[in-house]
């Protein structure tokens, strides 16, 4: 069966619900600023229609680590390709991530970030796919969608660096 990708959630599905998910952390960061974690490189798209609906200030910083490679299958280890650039000592911190899978890359970055004394921190990410967790203590403080246990791609995913760029989210099918 040759490659290609089924879609899962439809575009206008996706920014319905980072809409709500904007609207969700305007109202509980009111008053206050939130510093935005993006992590590379798949949650960049993301990160940037979420920050685009936050009415309170945002600041951003950029970490990049990989575990996957260009399988679909965890090493198992995370590590880190770029730092952030500025400390978090202080700082309402929201990871903005793009999926959850066996929860290894969130493990490692909270227990990591936990050691730079944020003020408060957060996890926000679009998908989850609970039936993989590994890790099972990771609290999702806002989610966009839980989904099956398929491998996805577009909305920044990939698969084999390919793909990120689909506007929706899709399941690579004839791929083993
Ligand atoms: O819960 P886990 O099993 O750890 O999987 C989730 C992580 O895997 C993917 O990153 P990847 O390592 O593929 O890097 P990328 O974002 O640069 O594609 C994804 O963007 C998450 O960061
Ligand atoms: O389903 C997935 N798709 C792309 N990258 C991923 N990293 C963990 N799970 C996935």
């Amino acid at each position: 069966m040759a490659e290609s990708v089924r879609e899962m959630i439809p575009e206008e599905e996706v920014a319905k619900r980072i809409k709500t998910l904007g609207e969700q952390i305007s109202k509980d960061y009111a008053g206050r600023s939130v510093h935005l974690i993006c992590v590379l490189k798949g949650g960049v798209f993301f990160m940037c229609e979420l920050a685009k609906r936050i009415t309170v200030p945002v600041s951003m910083d950029f970490m990049s680590v990989s575990s996957y490679g260009d399988d679909t299958k965890s090493s198992g280890v995370v590590r880190i390709v770029k730092d952030l650039d500025e400390p978090l000592e202080g700082k309402d911190v929201l990871i903005v991530e793009d999926i959850i899978d066996s929860g290894r890359t969130l493990s490692y970055l909270i227990e990591n970030f936990k050691d730079r004394k944020p003020k408060s921190l957060r996890l926000c990410t679009l998908l989850d796919k609970p039936e993989r967790r590994i890790v099972k203590d990771i609290k999702v403080d806002y989610l966009g969608f839980a989904i099956p246990d398929e491998f996805v791609v577009g909305y920044g995913l990939d698969y084999a660096q390919k793909y990120r760029n689909l506007p929706y989210i899709g399941v690579v099918e004839g791929v083993e």
